[in-house]
Order: C-alpha cells, then structure tokens, then sequence
C-alpha cells in the first residue's frame, strides 16, 4: 500500500553498505561442490548414481559442481579482477534486446503521473514475453469472492480487500482492489433467502457502509425470485450507482504477487518483494491512475515451494548456492507456481486486459489462461526503487537474489541500470 517507508527496511541499506563495500555490484553467491567440507548439505545417501531433479532431470550433484568454478571478468573502472557467477543450465534464452517489453522503463515524467509500460504480445515470438510456454491447466478454476471489506490505509488511500476461495486448493487467496469501479461478479450475485444486512457483512454493497445503512444497493431482483438464485457470476444484476460503473479508459494496473512472509512482514533484505508490494500500491493509488489497480495475492510462499522450504533454501543460499541452484538441491523446481487463480479471479473482477506490473516473462503468459481469457496489453517494469535512486535499500543478497533472476529466470530488467558499489 501507499506504505510509509519501513524503519527497518531503510535501516538494513546503511547496515549493508559498510559490510559489503569491497563487493562487486553483481556479485552473487557461488555454490559449493555437495562434499565440501564445510557444506551442511549432503548428496542422497541411499543413491548410488547422480542425482536428478524430477522437474528439470537435471543432475544436481553435476551443477554444484559446474557452479564452483569461476568466471572472471575485469571491469573497465575497476582494477581489481571480480568473479562471475557461474554459467547456467537452467537458463532459458533471453529475449533480445530490442524486441518489444523487453525494455526496463525506469523514467517517470512526474511523481504522479502514470507508471509507464511497454506494449507486449504474448501470441508472438517476438512480443516481449520470451518463448517459453507455460504449462497450463486445461480450464480454469472456479473461485468465489466471499467477502470483501474497505480498508483505509496508513496514507490515506482506501482499497477493497476481496477474500476468494476456490475448487482446486483451501487456501485464502487475496485481491486488493483500488477504485469503486473494479467489482467482483461473484461476491455481488445475491445468495438464496439473504437478508439486505446480510449482503452488507460480506462486502457486497454499493458506495460506503455507514452506521444505520439499511439496503445494500444492489437489486435483490434475483434475491426476490428465491430459489433460482445463484452464486454464478454469469446471472447477477448489480445496481451500482454512476461513479461505480464509470468506463474505464484503459485497462487497470494489476499486480500478481506471491506471498512472501520474509521480504514482507519479516523486513528480510533478501529479497525485493515487500518494496513490489509497496510499490504496486503506490502506483495504483497515484491521482493520475484513473483506471484503478488490482494486486491478485496469492498465497504461494517461496515460489510455492512453502516458508519451511523456503528458510531451508535461505540456508543454501548461505553456503553458497543462488536461489535457482538451491531449489533444485531441495529436489524442487526453480519456480512452482502457477497463475490459474489468478486469471480466474481478474475474470471474475470484470477485466479481461491489463497493464501488468512485473519482469517476469512467464507471468505474463501464464495469467493470460489457457485460452488467452485475459490479455496483457502492457508491461510495467518493476525496477528496484534503489536502481532508480529513489530510496528503497540495498544488500548483498538481493543483489544476488536479482541478478540469478535476470541471468537464470529470463526477469526483463536491464542489469546494466543496476547500481554499482
Ligand atoms: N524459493 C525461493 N523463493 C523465494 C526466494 N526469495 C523470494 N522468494 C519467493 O518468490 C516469490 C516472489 O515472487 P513475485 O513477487 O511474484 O515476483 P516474481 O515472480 O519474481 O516476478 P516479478 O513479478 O517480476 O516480481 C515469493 O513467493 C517469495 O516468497 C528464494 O530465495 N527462494
């Protein structure tokens, strides 16, 4: 959200910088081979040939030790010789340069204008997505908004939190919504035999809930008509007053984020995702921003591979493997997640383009559904706020963290804006 600047966020840049001065700015954590002697880490025990990763069959054992050895390079301002991180398996071919939403825009004409976004066309090669494919469910899956509540921010914005549940796992997955014109389908179709107080308390209300408020402002037509009443949000009728219906002129700024309890509640500087979570926020609720915003939350921790996982790669990370490399040792994929929710849940929020806020290529691909139910029209880089010498912080490890996704994950950001130490 609009959120202050974190005390502790801020803190860890000053902290950063005195231990890792003598750092190159690219400088990202080599592996171990699995037997050195001071790796916690041991190759599996009852096998008695490599190890492979079921995902990838990539022999795990082979890329620790393909890892350690080095790369070096001398930069033009610096005398020292500095090591690379080392050449990858994994990675997949980065998309040229030129090609469109390849660029890193990190200009913006005036602090409040809105954020700009390169057109991209993921039914092309060369429309800015790459050319991997995702792998996609078939159809998508069914979700329903069963409640929804304003909440007011610590900078004054409001949003609407919209709470989903689904058919394909039991987890709350979160929308948070920006402007009054953004509805969810399901939450306002009426339910069988509610009462007008009963739409008000999960959420599905027209303007602001005030004390005394008696209707909720949605025909209950349908409600009236009693049994043939459904949750589907292809047979609802809403009466939403003029400003809650106003076309929109372009398609909303969304964000689709994975939890990350570390970088966001836990002021981890490991990686960037609570300053994404900020920075979505802000630009979304930016005065200029006329088509409101969506950030889809989805309860995905660790590239959703999970918080326990996800600690047990941080301590990878910490003898030596990048995040890719650690995954895999954890015999998981580099990136376990998947969009379908995602894409069901803008669906059932009206929107079927968007401007979408991020540098990861597969993203893109994988909301837009199996049948290209939604369309991403634009790109909106998420640059580090510290690349763009607009504060946000520094560390050794997001530096890391960022340049193994550029290298390994093909994340559209141009490392050559990428501070230097
Ligand atoms: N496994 C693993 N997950 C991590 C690590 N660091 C952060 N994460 C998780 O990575 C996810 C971050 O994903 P997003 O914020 O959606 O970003 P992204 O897919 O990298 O792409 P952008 O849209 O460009 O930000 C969250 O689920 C984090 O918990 C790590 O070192 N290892």
């Amino acid at each position: 959200m609009p959120a202050p600047e974190s005390p502790t966020r801020s803190r860890a840049q000053g902290d950063w910088h005195q231990d890792t001065q003598h750092l190159p700015s690219f400088y990202s954590p080599r592996t171990r081979p699995l037997d050195h002697p001071d790796s916690q880490v041991t190759s599996n025990p009852d096998s008695t040939g490599p190890v492979r990763n079921p995902d990838t069959n990539i022999n795990i054992d082979h890329l620790a030790s393909l890892s350690s050895v080095p790369t070096t390079l001398r930069h033009d301002d610096a005398s020292s010789t500095v090591q690379l991180p080392p050449p990858s398996l994994l990675s997949p071919a980065f998309t040229p340069p030129a090609t469109p939403g390849s660029l890193t825009p990190n200009q913006h004409a005036k602090q409040d204008a809105t954020p700009r976004g390169v057109p991209v066309d993921s039914s092309i090669p060369s429309g800015g997505c790459g050319t991997k494919r995702p792998r996609l469910l078939d159809s998508l899956p069914n979700v329903q908004c069963v409640v929804r509540a304003r909440i007011p921010t610590v900078t004054g914005t409001e949003m609407f939190l919209h709470l989903y549940t689904n058919d394909i796992d039991n987890k709350e997955h979160l929308a948070i919504v920006f402007g009054p014109h953004i509805r969810s389908q399901s939450l306002d179709a009426p339910q069988p035999g509610e009462t007008e107080l009963d739409r008000m308390i999960r959420g599905a209300y027209t303007g602001r809930l005030y004390p005394g408020r008696t209707t909720s402002g949605i025909s209950s037509a349908q409600n009236d008509e009693g049994e043939n009443s459904s949750s589907s949000s292809t047979t609802t009728t809403t009466s939403a007053p003029a400003e809650e219906s106003q076309a929109q002129t372009e398609p909303p700024l969304v964000r689709i984020h994975s939890e990350c309890y570390t970088g966001e509640t836990a002021w981890s500087a490991r990686c960037d995702c609570g300053e994404q979570l900020d920075e979505a926020a802000r630009l979304m609720s930016l005065p200029g921003n006329t088509s409101g915003g969506i950030i889809i939350y989805l309860r995905q921790e660790g590239r959703g591979i999970g918080l326990g996982e996800k600690l047990k790669a941080y301590n990878l990370q910490d003898l030596g493997s990048d995040t890719v490399e650690a995954n895999l040792l954890l015999r998981h994929p580099a990136d376990a997640r998947s969009y379908g929710l995602a894409t069901a849940m803008l669906l059932d929020l009206g929107q079927t383009e968007v401007r979408l806020l991020t540098n990861n290529p597969d993203k893109i691909r994988a909301v837009e559904g199996p049948n290209r139910e939604i369309r991403v029209t634009e790109r909106v880089a998420m640059v580090p706020l510290s690349w763009k010498g607009k504060g946000g912080f520094r560390s050794r490890e997001v530096e890391g963290y960022l340049k193994t996704k550029i290298e390994k994950m093909g994340h559209m950001l141009d490392a050559a804006i990428m501070p230097r130490t």
